[in-house]
Order: C-alpha cells, then sequence, then structure tokens
C-alpha cells in the first residue's frame, strides 16, 4: 500500500521539518519556538497578556478517539510499522514505539482541528470535512499526506424523493420553488452548521432555516420537523432507506480517495 509506505516517512521526519515549518510562518502571537521541537502555545482567542504556555520536547499527534475514523487509522499506521501502544483503552494518551518523541493524543476528530489550531497539537488524522467545518477556510491547516484512503465520503443536501419535492431534482429547482418566504422558509437540519448555510447561501437559496442535531438527521424530513438535510453519505443506503436522494448540484464537499488526511497547523 503506498500510502502507507509514504506515512511512516512523513511522521517520523516530523519532529524536526515541521517545527521547521512552524519557525518559517510562525506568528508571534500565537507561537514561538523555544527550541528545536518545543513549542509555546498561546491561547488563541485569550488577551495578549494571558498566555498559557505549554513547553514540551515531544511531537503530538492527534488520533480519533472513536467514531468511524478510530479503527481505520491505528490499522492504518499499524500497517506502516507505526503500531499506536494504548496501555489501557480508557486513557486519551499512548505510544508509538518506533517514535520516541512523540505522543499519540486520542481525541473527538473536530477536537483534534481545535487542538491543531491552538498549537496543542502538532499533527492529527481527520477527514476533509471536520478541517473544513471547524477550521472554516483557515489556510494554516496544511495537508502533510492526503492519500490515506480510508473513510471517502460526500457531505451532500438531501430531500424527500416524494410529497412537495417529487418533480424537485436539482438545487436550481429547489431555489426556483415559491413555496419557501420569510414566514415558511426552507428547514434543512445539519451537523455542519459552518459549510451548510454557507453553501446554500453561495447556491442562492434566500429562505432558509437552519437546526442542527448530532445524528440520525436522516429521519427529520419524515418526522416533519426538517424539509431537508445536509449530511455526510458514503454507501449511500441511509439516504436509501429513508427514502431521500441528493440533490443535483447539492454537493457540499466531494468524496476522494483522498478526503482523510494528516494535518499540520503552520
Ligand atoms: N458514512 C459516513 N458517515 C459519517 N462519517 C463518515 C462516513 N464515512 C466516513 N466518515 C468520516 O468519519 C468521520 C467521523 O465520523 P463519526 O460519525 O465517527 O464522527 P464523530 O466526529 O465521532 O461524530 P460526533 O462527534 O458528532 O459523534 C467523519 O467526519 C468523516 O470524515
Ligand atoms: O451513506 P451511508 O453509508 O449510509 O452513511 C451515511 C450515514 O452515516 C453517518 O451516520 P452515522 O452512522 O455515523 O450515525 P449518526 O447518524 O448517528 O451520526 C452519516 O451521518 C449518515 O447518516
Amino acid at each position: 500500500m503506498p500510502a502507507a509506505l509514504d506515512l511512516t516517512g512523513v511522521i517520523k521526519s516530523s519532529t524536526s521539518p515541521y517545527v521547521e515549518k512552524r519557525r518559517q510562518f510562525r506568528r508571534p502571537s500565537r507561537y514561538a519556538i523555544a527550541c528545536c521541537s518545543t513549542v509555546t502555545a498561546i491561547a488563541r482567542d485569550a488577551a495578549p497578556t494571558a498566555t498559557a504556555q505549554v513547553e514540551r520536547s515531544v511531537v503530538r499527534l492527534g488520533l480519533p478517539s472513536k467514531g468511524r475514523m478510530a479503527e481505520e487509522t491505528l490499522t492504518l499506521l499499524k500497517s506502516c510499522q507505526l503500531t499506536v501502544r494504548q496501555l489501557n483503552p480508557r486513557q486519551y494518551t499512548a505510544d508509538i514505539p518506533l517514535l520516541p518523541n512523540l505522543e499519540v493524543w486520542f481525541q473527538r476528530p473536530k477536537d483534534i482541528v481545535r487542538k491543531l489550531q491552538s498549537g496543542d497539537l502538532d499533527l492529527g488524522i481527520v477527514g476533509y470535512d471536520t478541517v473544513s467545518e471547524y477550521g472554516q477556510g483557515n489556510e494554516d491547516l496544511v495537508i502533510v499526506h492526503d492519500a490515506l484512503e480510508y473513510g471517502a465520503c460526500h457531505l451532500v443536501l438531501a430531500i424527500p424523493k416524494e410529497g412537495i419535492f417529487e418533480n424537485i431534482n436539482s438545487i436550481d429547482e429547489l431555489s426556483r420553488m415559491t413555496k419557501w418566504t420569510a414566514e415558511r422558509p426552507l428547514r434543512v437540519v445539519t451537523g455542519f452548521t459552518y459549510l451548510g448555510p454557507k453553501f446554500l447561501k453561495e447556491k442562492g437559496l434566500k429562505h432558509v432555516a437552519i437546526t442542527t442535531a448530532d445524528g440520525a438527521l436522516e429521519s427529520y424530513p419524515a418526522m416533519g420537523t426538517a424539509d431537508a438535510i445536509v449530511d455526510l453519505v458514503s454507501s449511500g443506503t441511509t439516504l436509501r432507506e429513508n427514502n431521500l436522494e441528493e440533490v443535483e448540484g447539492g454537493t457540499v464537499l466531494l468524496r476522494s480517495r483522498r478526503f482523510t488526511a494528516l494535518y499540520f497547523f503552520r
């Protein structure tokens, strides 16, 4: 597996080149490099005087603590001879015996993105959807290796196949429906409260009300609590089983073999 072979080198060399990168791109308000691979992180939103300094001499790698990506991430690393050693499954730290200068921290994917940006993690493996949603276009979240080849999915707008949407197939047709008004907007439920509304606005949908929920979004239209959803799709089974379909032109993020990547925040 070529991705696996490449990844070994990428993580192994992370203690020096990436700290070096930080030196090149560093912003004094956020980071200072005390010495090679020792990072002083300054809380991003804190007042300039209230700096939370965390001196470290190891690189921190964030891995998904649970959910769909957790197992496949560990399997991939293992296939690169980078077996993660976790002494107790209820602990959130681990190590990779082959890389003594690196700590593994298990975190929820969204927290990996947040912690990359705050400087609490140096590297993290997450999906492009999570980086896009929680990084909100932050160009300093840099892909180090993007061919991990698992976890691919789309983020799409989907509507019921029947009822008022029976003859609606595209996002243009949806936006031309006269039914949506300020008083009765198109109700969209999504866990992606940054990407979802941004996409719908860019596509010209004027009267939209966004609500959020943590899961089982495909049940909302049938329950009558939403008209449409913006959610992740991989096999398409959940949409199909709930009588929903993707809207043509409604792809917010496209599936790709490179969907899951190793990220660095410069
Ligand atoms: N069919 C899929 N549905 C959801 N996520 C998928 C799918 N296929 C791949 N993924 C990837 O797995 C990641 C983690 O999904 P998971 O549902 O485990 O999320 P999570 O972050 O633990 O959710 P939450 O914190 O809301 O419980 C997604 O962000 C996405 O990158
Ligand atoms: O296209 P499919 O292969 O059917 O996968 C898509 C489903 O998987 C995810 O949900 P998950 O299983 O993580 O459960 P959740 O709804 O509780 O988040 C996603 O939110 C979809 O509901």
